[in-house]
């Protein structure tokens, strides 16, 4: 026997937060620690029914509170007859909810309602063609040998008393079951990967067939809902705005306006590793346009010094998160006082940043970290304000949408991301004012080919990276040593994972020579051709 895969959270989450509250209709993801565990979330409100991951220490009662349509047991990578595997609140089982186990969440329904799973002769890995034995409800319109996508070393080889066949493969004889009388049914295969070819079909029987659910999770419900609560929370009391201009920060200043008008102070803090000519325009922008006042902080003195000597990507970015924090706390001072800040934090900026696994706002378990977003986790433990983030449980697909729809013009819903700590993370090794020059001019050359040839929707971001070392060359028959710049220009859906572009050749010539001609200080551009993972979308 094994010993289980130790998950993060240790505790039942002790506050659950979360925007179903607000929702007619949701589907809870109890998270088993799959890599899978989002990317089911965003499947259900692909189906335009809210859903959100929660940990698997979620009680029966906390549940109840959130009044779920339905719950998925996400997969994991545990064993269930492992000591110490994760295991579910029993009472759950009671509760009269339809629920889908997927992989490691059907095994333990199987153990736990007296069935039994083994170690399999062969596991699964990859492809395999699923034959329906019942194709009513879970089934309706999947067809009989359709691809789905199996990760599995262990096996259920004995039902509990109840429970049906729904289908099977070559290698495993149940690979879904169903109890229909309790609407507990379990999936060996993953329905929630691209690869599972009728995947989609049987998530929206399970959300709209299974567990009655209507389509209510729209941009235009989420937009009135957001409002409802910002006003309920805010009250008559002042909010202080940190806006960078980007999609996150624009949408919730349109989102935020429309809540509570004067309330609202708009703050833009210009820390020195903004791009070229970018803080004039999101000004102009902002007051000649929007008609959204926008209080300029120029900070960059502030944020150059105390990165002086700096190299560690961490300490950066801690530096930074803290910077902006007395950029707030002074401006609040000055302007305020302020009760409130809002940030644009968005889902992935709380998954990626978790230090401690453990959502610090919520209580809820996240994955390991990768890097601290600025707005996470350089957040100080002695925050003087309260945070509003209103978008901290979206996608940056759905951001776009609700900036949308809210009247964001499409100039700033399709701008690419930029990270709040912007070219500080995009220059490796210490930050200079000259390497900051330097990376300013090449990069406004890679946005001017991109954006002159059309190009700039077909990619999620496009943007040039200082490394600190240098190589030789030959310019004008002299000898030259300077800097190379590596351009990073990649696709993505959400950010969580990316791959690089292919970017035509004549394109990527155009802008190599152009840096190289005209930027003094750069004799070499190389191409990053790594994906995410195993490589992250910036350098740092
Ligand atoms: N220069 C800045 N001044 C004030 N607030 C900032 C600044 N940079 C970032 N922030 C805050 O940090 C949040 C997170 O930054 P992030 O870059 O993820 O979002 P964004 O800039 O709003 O959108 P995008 O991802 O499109 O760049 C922002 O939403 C904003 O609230
Ligand atoms: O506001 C931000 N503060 C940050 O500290 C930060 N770090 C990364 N990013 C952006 O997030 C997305 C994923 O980036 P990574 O693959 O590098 O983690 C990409 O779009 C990055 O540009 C940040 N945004
Ligand atoms: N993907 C999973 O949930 C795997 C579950 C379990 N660890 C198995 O190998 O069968
Ligand atoms: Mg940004």
């Amino acid at each position: 026997m094994n010993t289980a895969v130790t998950l993060p959270t240790e505790q039942a989450p002790q506050k659950v937060e979360s925007l179903g509250q607000l929702n007619r209709q949701m589907i809870v993801i109890l998270d088993f620690g799959s890599q899978y565990s989002e990317l089911i979330a965003r499947r259900i409100r692909e189906t335009q029914v809210y859903s959100e991951v929660l940990s698997y220490r979620t009680t029966a009662e906390q549940l109840r509170q959130l009044n779920p349509k339905g719950i998925i047991f996400s997969g994991g990578p545990n064993s269930v007859y492992d000591t110490g595997a994760p295991r579910c609140d029993p009472e759950i089982w009671n509760m009269g909810l339809p629920i889908l186990g997927v992989c490691y969440g059907m095994q333990l329904m199987v153990q736990q309602l007296g069935g039994e799973v083994a170690k399999a002769d062969r596991g699964e890995y990859g492809k395999a063609s699923l034959y329906i034995d019942d194709p009513t409800d879970l089934f309706t319109n999947v067809e009989d040998g359709t691809t789905m996508w199996m990760s599995h070393g262990d096996s259920v080889i004995q039902m509990p008393e109840q429970f049906e066949l729904l289908a099977h493969t070559e290698n495993t004889p149940c690979a879904a079951i169903a109890d229909h009388d309790k609407k507990l049914y379990g999936v060996q295969f993953h329905p929630e990967v691209v690869h599972s070819v009728g995947g989609i079909a049987l998530i929206r029987n399970f959300v709209y067939h299974i567990c009655e659910c209507e389509p209510t999770w729209t941009t235009a419900a989420f937009v009135e809902q957001a409002i409802r609560e910002i006003r309920a929370r805010v009250g008559d009391k002042r909010v202080l705005l940190a806006l960078s201009g980007g999609v996150d920060s624009s949408t919730l200043a349109f989102l935020l306006h429309k809540a509570i008008g004067d309330q609202l102070t708009c703050v833009f803090i210009d820390q020195g590793f903004m791009r070229k000519y970018e803080p004039e325009r999101l000004l102009k922008l902002f007051q000649e346009q929007f008609h959204i006042p926008v209080e300029y902080v120029n900070a960059r003195e502030r944020f150059i010094s105390s990165l002086s000597g700096i190299t560690d990507p961490e300490e950066k970015r801690r530096i930074i998160g803290r910077e902006f924090i007395i950029a707030f706390e002074e401006t609040s001072r000055r302007l305020g006082p302020f009760d409130y800040l809002a940030q644009g934090t968005l889902y992935p900026d709380v998954i990626e940043s978790a230090n401690t696994n453990v959502d610090p706002q919520t209580g809820e378990r996240v994955a390991v970290k990768i890097k601290s977003h600025h707005n996470v986790g350089g957040l100080p433990k002695d925050l003087r304000f309260k945070l509003v983030e209103p978008l901290r449980k979206l996608f940056k697909d759905e951001v776009r949408k609700v900036g949308r729809s809210i009247g964001l013009p499409e100039e700033i819903v399709q701008r690419h991301p930029f990270p709040g700590p912007g070219l500080a993370i995009r220059i490796i090794g210490e930050i200079t004012a000259e390497r900051l020059n330097i990376l300013r001019d090449a990069d406004l050359i890679v946005r001017q080919e991109i954006n002159q040839r059309g190009l700039y929707h077909d990619y999620w971001q496009a943007f040039a990276v200082l490394l600190p070392v240098r190589s030789v060359g030959v310019m004008g028959d002299q000898r030259t040593y300077a800097y190379p710049i590596v351009l990073r220009i990649i696709t993505s859906e959400d950010g969580m994972t990316a791959d690089w572009a292919r970017v035509p050749y004549d394109v990527l010539e155009v802008i190599s020579n152009r840096i190289v001609n005209e930027v003094k200080g750069v004799n070499r551009v190389v191409y990053d051709i790594t994906s995410k993972p195993p490589g992250t979308i910036e350098w740092e």
